[in-house]
């Protein structure tokens, strides 16, 4: 069965112009079209359609996915994306800009659909905090990217594109966040690390087979099946670089104190280190270029490439473990698919990769 599903709210409120515009015409063939009013009725819809094999064309953003893979995580749906949303960070990752014209840009996924492709298989990350469990497809984060996305919310009705992000870094930037963390071992394997002198991911040598990292962090991001968060925000570029073994996340790790320039974490470090983040998040719209910073031994300037330490840690690895300072409330905070959720006192995040079997799969480049 061809649904369509649109959301009229995400992004810049077009998929519905969209779809009458550039859509229907395309696929005579469908079975309903569904326009969603409110958070949930995606899901609703989807209930009261037989329990078969689906084709769900969806003009939406990466949230309406999070929504129904979450909701109806044992439905066998194959996904026709049409990016109306305000990142898109799946079809953008999937279909990286490449100069198309923008109507034609965002029918990729339709015309691989249309040319009888063959949909991929995505990876799923578990993020579990204490009983609850999410499922994304995308991004799990907590530290700086979490409260982005947390205070970034209430600013999507005056700023309903990208530079709601940006306002939302600017007024996060002097936090670093008081935890602990665990990575997980890549299945079968130990955790890895990319290590930019022989441009390959090599065994972390303190890994045995798990890894663990004391705070504070700065930034703490988890991808799967994606190498951007946003168009021109490529955070995790090894995704597509490295082919990543099944069953695996990139994260992307971020601490101060690894700063030969910073000696504690004390209010004139936070200061002081503000203008690092914002060189490895620029970077990360410099198609990813950060993966290659290092600390120069003394100064702590970043170069590219030099001899000293990374700047960015860049681990592959079947998941991480998160344990926030009681004390420290912004650390408490976690990011699903841009759900943003809170841990409880006491409690810790997980992430696990592919932990529960489904059959979702999206129309990707043919
Ligand atoms: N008609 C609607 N009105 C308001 N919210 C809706 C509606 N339909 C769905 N939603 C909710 O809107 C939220 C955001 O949607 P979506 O992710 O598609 O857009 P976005 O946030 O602009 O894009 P992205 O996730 O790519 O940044 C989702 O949580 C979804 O459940």
């Amino acid at each position: 069965m061809l649904v369509a599903i649109i959301n009229p709210a995400s992004g810049h409120r077009q998929a519905s112009f969209f779809f009458d515009h550039h859509l229907r015409p395309l696929l005579p063939a469908i079975n309903h079209v569904f326009t969603t009013t409110a958070q949930g009725d995606a899901e609703n819809f989807i209930h009261h359609l037989p329990d078969a094999p689906l084709t769900i064309v969806l003009l939406s953003g990466d949230g309406t996915l999070h929504e129904i893979i979450n909701a109806l995580p044992h439905r066998n749906i194959s996904f026709v994306l049409v990016p109306c949303g305000t990142a898109n960070a799946l079809y953008a990752s999937l279909f990286p800009p490449a100069g198309l014209d923008k109507i034609e840009y965002k029918l990729q996924s339709v015309r691989a659909f249309l040319a009888n492709a063959a949909p991929v298989h995505i990876s799923l990350a578990s993020a579990s905090i204490a009983a609850t469990s999410s499922l994304a497809s995308v991004v799990v984060s907590t530290a700086l990217h979490a409260n982005i996305l947390h205070h970034s919310e209430s600013l999507r009705r005056s700023h309903p594109g990208i530079e709601r992000f940006k306002i939302a870094a600017e007024q996060n930037s002097t936090k670093w966040y008081r935890a602990r963390a665990r990575i997980l071992p890549v299945p079968g394997d130990r955790v890895q690390i990319y290590d930019p002198k022989s441009s390959a991911f090599i065994p972390h040598p303190d890994a045995s087979p798990d890894l663990e990292l004391d705070g504070p962090f700065a930034y703490f991001l988890s991808t799967v099946n994606v190498d951007r968060l946003e168009p021109h925000f490529r955070i995790s570029p090894l995704a597509r670089i490295i082919a990543p073994p099944p069953s695996t996340c990139d994260i992307i790790v971020l601490r101060p104190l690894r700063d030969p320039q910073i000696n504690d974490d004390s209010d004139d470090a936070r200061k002081t280190y503000v203008e690092k983040v914002w060189q490895v998040l620029g970077a990360a719209y410099q198609n990813g270029t950060h993966v290659n910073f290092t600390y120069e031994t003394t100064t702590g300037e970043i170069q590219v490439n030099g001899d000293g330490p990374v700047v960015i840690e860049y681990f592959r690895a079947g998941g991480w473990e998160w344990f926030p300072d009681p004390q420290d409330e912004d650390a408490h905070l976690v990011c699903a698919d841009g759900a943003v959720h809170r841990i409880s006192p006491g409690e810790r995040a997980a992430c696990i990769i592919d932990q529960t079997p489904h059959t979702f799969s999206v129309y990707g480049p043919v």
